[in-house]
């Protein structure tokens, strides 16, 4: 019996088809299983056609409905795999495929596909336009560099003939997508051996001798295509796979997702960084499955930022181990708070009663005063925070000498023993009030797991997603939960997206991850158009990475989609603004995007409040993340910027991005009283703003009454 594949175009139409078409394609590819390749042609309702003019003499059509036709690769060397390349209307079929070439790549040996009716076309317009120009993008790497990374003849033509990176991005949606990332990467400057070992290596089966030509069988080339090509073995894969909404992430990697997920083993902890949207998430969830994997019963703690984001995990985490409930209960899925607070809870027999921010910022505003110290309550919360928290420090003469790293103003000895004082009040005045801060839950609950015998809440692995946010005290509490060795800990996490200001060396914490790190670069979630707007954002501010070894750069960091530019724009007042602001909620809503799928985010919960009304009064539903409304929940989502955090939606509006409002100058340290944190804060502000505006995937719509952020001058030129 013939063998079945999916390409993933296929499931990009499939998702959205109504109910009798993808009846249809489940009946027309169950008769792929039953029938031998003699029946399948002679099958009258499957009608099986050649496609006149076909570029590919492999492309045929099936008969799904009246209306709707599937297209499919058709083996013509002897194996018997048919490849499904999408659904498509009855009109539209033949043009759809006609155009259409697949070819084995010489380098990575998968399937590629390239519009090559366009690229017949577009080469020699291109070679005329660029003919006055003196550059190359290409010029500097030979016809043989090129060919070796898998550049065949039509592309090199092409190549040679594009002057910039716009051409190339303008003309990659018809090359076949193995070389025009190859093209990309040479584009960015890395060098012919990095893009072979990150984009070729990757992707190239291990047994093909190096001299090896491309006589792969189409079977072989399919299997050989695992980042874009699914394949079915029997009858309960095809109707399990057919009938559940399609996820790609569970099943189509991209090679760099796969080789830092799946590899076997690691010796001591492993790190993964990559801008928004590269699937870092998808990675630690797949990092997880590969674990449980490797033994019957090791436990996982796996743990991310905030709680919305812990329930997002758990259901995805469901969904890749097919609601497996054996496995599921081997992996605790938390919050670090959450997972300290149960740890102390657990010990002392008393629910803790941790303060807010808020609350905190009073409680040293009222020492400060009644010691009648130099210092405000920021400065105080900071130094508790930044070095007393964070170096673990208990005592007056440990203060006196510790180094306060990240801190610009220098305290002599006597000023340390005034601020030592403050710190022993604020200690006291929570004790007797029955209180206390998160980060000193977590200093407790870290504690009592570095001292006691492996139990309950020990475990033998920690995925540690949103990484960049943890605190020093917090990575105790990870490091102490389990034991030190191979596969310890996966930590996923992106350094542009540190919104806490809480930057770790994670060397000094007993996580060295030097040697197992590696970066994503491949943007799924947004647009180029929002992708490049929101980059511009960071204005080329230098990031420390994530272990707090050097910088972090975002070179490389790219997506594959394209879309509209972002909507960018100031108002004479808020209720301007909040006004436009519905008229794009109410044409979303005509577009046919659900509610669910939209997000406004503020600054501040004032505004968000403002904003509520409004759609209320418009009669559109919405609902505050904070509320962790669940998935069936209609209602647009209103969420500050700090709990846009991991989030995406389909379309999100940033608004009330205003001077007074982003930077929020009571959280940024003034310059005078320490120049260090002005500047980490400032960051912190900025990174924010990113994070708010990365977590758009279509649409994306920024907006602010009277002065603008001056964070929107790099990417508004100045114009307010
Ligand atoms: N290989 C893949 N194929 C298809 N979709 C993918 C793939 N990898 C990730 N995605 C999708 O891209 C989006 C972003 O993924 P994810 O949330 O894991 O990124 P992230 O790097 O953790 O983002 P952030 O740092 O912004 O929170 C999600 O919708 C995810 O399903």
């Amino acid at each position: 019996m013939p063998a079945l594949a999916f390409a993933s175009s296929f499931w990009e139409t499939y998702d959205v088809l109504d109910k009798q078409v993808k009846a249809g394609v489940r009946k027309a590819m169950a008769k792929f299983q039953q029938l031998s390749i003699a029946q399948l042609n002679a099958d009258k309702g499957l009608h099986l056609e050649t496609v006149e003019n076909a570029r590919d003499p492999r492309m045929r059509t099936i008969r799904v409905t009246q209306f709707w036709r599937g297209v499919v690769l058709a083996p013509d060397d002897g194996s018997d795999t048919f490849l499904l390349l999408s659904v498509v209307p009855h009109d539209e079929a033949y043009g759809w495929a006609a155009k259409r070439l697949y070819t084995v790549n010489t380098a990575t040996r998968a399937l590629e596909v390239r519009n090559v009716v366009a690229i017949e076309q577009l080469t020699p317009s291109l070679e005329e336009a660029s003919a006055q120009v003196p550059t190359r993008l290409f010029a500097r790497h030979s016809d043989t560099v090129l060919r070796d990374l898998g550049i065949d003849d039509q592309v090199l033509r092409a190549a040679r003939a594009i002057t910039d990176t716009a051409q190339l991005d303008a003309f990659g949606g018809v090359l076949p997508e193995d070389q025009f990332e190859v093209l990309q990467f040479l584009a960015e400057g890395f060098s012919p051996e990095e893009v072979y070992r990150d984009v070729v290596a990757v992707r190239r089966p291990a047994e093909v001798p190096a001299e090896a030509g491309t006589e792969d069988s189409l079977e072989m080339a399919i299997r050989n295509t695992t980042s874009r090509i699914t394949l079915v073995t029997g009858p309960d894969e095809l109707a399990d796979i057919l009938d559940k909404p399609f996820a790609a992430w569970r099943v189509f990697l991209h090679p760099s997702q796969r080789r830092v997920a799946y590899r076997p083993s690691y010796s001591g902890p492993a790190q993964v960084s990559g801008g928004p949207g590269t699937g870092k998430t998808v990675v630690a969830l797949h990092r997880v499955k590969h674990l449980l994997s490797r033994s019957p019963d090791s436990r996982i703690l796996l743990t991310t930022f905030t709680n919305a984001l812990a329930d997002m995990l758990r259901e995805n985490l469901a969904l890749l181990l097919d609601h497996d409930e054996t496995r599921l209960a081997r992996v605790h899925v938390t919050t670090v708070d959450a997972f300290a607070n149960r740890i102390v809870r657990d010990s002392t027999g008393r629910a803790q009663n941790p303060i807010t921010d808020i609350d905190e910022r009073q409680l040293w505003r009222r020492i400060s005063r009644r010691l009648g110290l130099p210092w405000g309550d920021q400065f105080l919360a900071q130094e508790f925070r930044h070095v007393i928290l964070a170096q673990n420090i208990t005592s007056e003469q440990d203060y006196l000498r510790a180094a306060r790293r990240g801190r610009g103003s220098a305290l002599r000895s006597a000023q340390r023993r005034q601020l030592w004082r403050a710190v022993e009040e604020f200690r006291t005045d929570l004790r007797s009030e029955g209180k206390t801060t998160h980060l000193q839950i977590c200093a407790h609950a870290a504690d009592l797991l570095g001292g006691a015998e492996p139990g309950p809440h020990h475990y033998d692995h920690a995925v540690v997603d949103e990484a960049q946010d943890l605190h020093p005290v917090q990575w105790r509490v990870v490091r102490a939960a389990v034991a030190e060795g191979p596969d310890d800990l996966f930590i996923t996490g992106d350094p542009h997206q540190r919104i806490y200001d809480s930057r770790v060396s994670l060397r000094a914490l007993g996580v060295p991850v030097v040697g197992r790190s590696s970066r994503l670069r491949i943007n799924y979630r947004s647009t180029a158009e929002i992708l490049s707007w929101s980059v511009g954002v960071l204005a080329d501010t230098n990031v420390e990475d994530l272990g707090g070894d050097g910088d972090d750069t975002l070179i490389g960091y790219r997506s594959l989609l394209r879309g509209t530019r972002p909507v960018v724009g100031g108002y004479a007042s808020e209720q301007d603004e909040i006004t436009a602001l519905v008229e794009h909620v109410q044409a979303w809503l005509r577009q046919g995007v659900r509610a669910d799928e939209i997000a406004v985010c503020t600054r501040f919960n004032v505004l968000l409040d403002k904003v509520r009304d409004r759609l209320a009064a418009e009669g559109i539903p919405a609902v505050k993340v904070k509320d962790r409304p669940g998935a069936h929940v209609d209602g647009v989502r209103l969420a500050s910027m700090h709990a846009m955090k991991g989030l995406e939606f389909r379309c999100v509006a940033v608004v009330g991005v205003t001077a007074g409002a982003v930077p929020f100058t009571r959280d940024v340290t003034p310059v005078e009283v320490d120049s260090v944190a002005h500047a980490s804060d400032l960051l912190k502000e900025r990174c924010l703003l990113f994070v708010a505006c990365t977590r758009a995937r279509e649409r994306l719509v920024v907006s602010w009454s009277g002065e603008s952020s001056p964070f929107l001058s790099s990417v508004t030129g100045g114009d307010r």
